[in-house]
């Protein structure tokens, strides 16, 4: 897509001198915002809150202000590249739709929605296992368009291969495996707010309608919500998993594995060890340790163990064109949008998240044009500056 920012920029400007009183924000602050405004305080804290005291929420937005960007001049930037190639598939950006679960507590559409806009703007959606949607009822709404399924490994291993079966019969293309999320961590917001989405039914759509679930409780979710609800409860995590679990999930499918929530170098070597196919640094967007490090910072040493195996994405606090541009530069294959999806699903729907999406790939595309570089696949360090 050559000159994807500048079409997008010049289409926003084209309203002048009459600017669309229907207009969507631009800034990332002004969506926020908004979502602050429609939803009550448990959903919107549920989605804007972190772990503890929400320092490593912090450390993640710090992280990117330590890495200065040095535009370069003169370097023919006419026409751009923004595509990757993972796994065999080519994408159009470096850009992926985070999993994000019980979107129904943020849009009546929830994770449609969301899902329809990544297909439109050609961003992969990675589907949750804990959406509020079923998985095949949202691979349904993006067609033919990419998408991989997160995977949270229930402590019941039926459920956890037949969520990896149901993922490859509706054409999901990977699987990812959250594994910093054996238990909710403490939040303090949801506590204080007295809120859990799943105690209310949200976010158990895969759960309610999957054979190996269901055949553990002794009356269906819809006749017995109640008890279906608490055997979610007990099986949701997994805190006795070990590396050698890995070995179920490849025997399982042929499909390519993704582990989530990598941070220490070590763990990455051990990711290599146990034959996957990708790592995605993260902390989980600040949610599950308070005082971890930001995962930026995390991502330049696992970049160092990987040395390009296996490709390594990344998440957690991006927010701008300038975020992706450095975690690129930094090794990132491509990043994981979360929240700011979230605040344009709360603010507009399937609009909402389809304008923050193409947004931020202008921004990207504009800013990877100023910093002198042509192609995303071709950034690397050499663009940055570590200021101390
Ligand atoms: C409301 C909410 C729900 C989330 N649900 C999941 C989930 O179901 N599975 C998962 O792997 N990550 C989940 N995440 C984490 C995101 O995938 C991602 O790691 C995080 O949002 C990135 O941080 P950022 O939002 O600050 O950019 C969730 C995040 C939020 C905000
Ligand atoms: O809230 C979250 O961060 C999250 O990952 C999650 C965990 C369980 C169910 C749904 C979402």
């Amino acid at each position: 897509m050559p000159n994807f920012g500048n079409q997008v920029q010049f289409s926003l400007y084209q309203t002048m001198p009459n600017p669309d009183p229907e207009r969507l924000p631009v800034v990332y602050e002004e969506w926020e915002k908004r979502a602050r405004e429609v939803l009550e305080d448990g959903p919107f804290y549920y989605v804007a809150g972190g772990a503890g005291g929400e320092s490593t929420m912090q450390a993640n937005l710090q992280a990117f202000n330590r890495w200065k960007i040095v535009p370069r001049m003169l370097r023919e930037v006419d026409d751009r590249d923004l595509t990757v190639e993972l796994f065999g598939d080519t994408y159009d950006s470096p850009l992926m739709h985070a999993p994000i679960g019980v979107q129904s507590i943020i849009h009546p559409d929830g994770e449609l929605a969301s899902a329809r806009a990544s297909a439109e703007m050609g961003v992969p959606y990675i589907t949750s296992s804990a959406s509020t949607k079923p998985m095949e009822e949202i691979a349904k709404a993006m067609g033919d368009a990419p998408k991989w399924f997160q995977l949270y490994w229930n402590k019941d291993q039926d459920v956890t291969a037949s969520f990896v079966k149901r993922a490859e019969a509706s054409g999901y293309s990977a699987i990812v495996v959250t594994l910093d999320t054996p238990m909710m961590a403490w939040r303090e917001y949801d506590l204080k707010n007295v809120y859990l989405p799943f105690l209310i039914g949200e976010g158990v759509g895969n759960y309610f309608t999957d054979p190996a679930f269901c055949s553990k409780l002794s009356k269906s979710p819809k006749v017995d919500p109640a008890s279906a609800i608490m055997h979610w409860a007990k099986t949701f995590g997994n805190p006795g998993l070990t590396w050698d679990d890995i070995a179920f999930l490849r025997k399982h499918t042929r499909l390519p594995i993704l582990l989530k929530g990598i941070l220490h170098p070590d763990d990455a070597k051990l990711a290599l060890d146990h034959g996957v196919d990708g790592v995605i640094v993260s902390n989980h967007g600040g949610r599950q340790v308070d005082g971890a490090l930001g995962a930026l910072e995390a991502l330049p040493q696992v970049c160092d163990v990987i040395q390009d195996r296996i490709p390594v994405l990344m998440d957690s606090g991006i927010r701008r064109g300038a975020d992706v541009i450095k975690a690129l530069a930094l090794g990132a294959k491509a990043v994981l949008v979360g929240r700011p999806c979230m605040y344009g699903l709360a603010a507009a729907g399937e609009r909402g998240v389809k304008e923050v999406l193409q947004n931020m790939m202008a921004d990207m595309d504009i800013t990877m044009a100023l910093a002198g570089e042509r192609s995303v696949s071709g950034l690397d360090k050499s663009v940055l500056r570590e200021s101390k």
